[in-house]
């Protein structure tokens, strides 16, 4: 029996996966934590509204803050053109090591590079060490009291542009108030809620989409 959770649930996945199959590894870690144990992935009924949002915006950079087992990284690649690249962000160590193999064996390794770190140290070092110029797709699920800090620090390092969507999942939770106020109330967004279910339970859940307005 694995330690961890996480390390559980990819123990699941590649016993019982399609190895390269995007779809099947999906499939497993959704009814892994719907029937045994719950875990903090976007899950399958905010994850299509994910898959509508990246589709319509038809991104080549996008940013993932908040890589966990890597369930929204693989649902992200899935999805990307050829030269389409995701960056995702994990600050802990171990579940960074979880979704390195998770990609891996879903066969999506070559979209995505996982930067394990935390979102404040790495997100000034975009531009300068990973030759970022502009994200068309950002993905915000790592903590919400780091929501608000970490959109101004992405407008502050200049890697959004006119037209950048940023998606942002548990808004319905108390910890991202302030970034939600901020979005919808300082005239540089364009703001959509999307009400849904927190994964694998039928508490209410929402997602925001804010489109970035000011030209940079
Ligand atoms: C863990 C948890 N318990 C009860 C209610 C919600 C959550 C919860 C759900 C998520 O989708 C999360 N996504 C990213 N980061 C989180 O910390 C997080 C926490
Ligand atoms: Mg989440």
């Amino acid at each position: 029996m694995a330690e961890t959770r996480e390390q559980r649930i990819l123990e699941f996945v590649l016993q019982n996966a399609v190895r390269g199959n995007p779809q099947s590894v999906l499939d497993h870690i959704d009814k892994y934590c719907r029937e045994k144990e719950w875990a903090m992935n976007v899950g399958d009924e905010k994850g299509l509204i994910l898959d509508n949002v990246l589709q319509e915006t038809n991104p080549s950079m996008v940013l993932e803050l908040g890589t966990y087992c890597g369930y929204s990284a693989i649902r992200i690649a899935r999805l990307l053109k050829p030269e389409a690249l995701l960056l995702t962000i994990e600050m802990n160590p171990a579940h960074a090591d979880v979704a390195r193999q998770m990609i891996e064996f879903a066969g999506v390794k070559d979209k995505v590079k996982i930067l394990q770190n935390s979102t404040e140290h790495i997100i000034p070092k975009l531009k300068a060490e990973h030759g970022v110029e502009h994200f068309d797709f950002v993905f915000i699920d790592h903590f919400g009291n780091r929501y608000l800090s970490d959109t101004k620090l992405l407008e502050e390092c200049c890697v959004l542009r006119k037209g950048t969507v940023l998606l942002a999942d548990n808004v319905s939770f108390p910890n991202s108030a302030d970034f939600l106020e901020y979005i919808r109330t300082s005239g540089h967004y364009d703001c959509t809620n999307y009400p849904a279910h927190l994964e694998y339970s039928d508490k209410p859940d929402a997602m925001e989409r804010a489109v970035y307005r000011r030209q940079r």
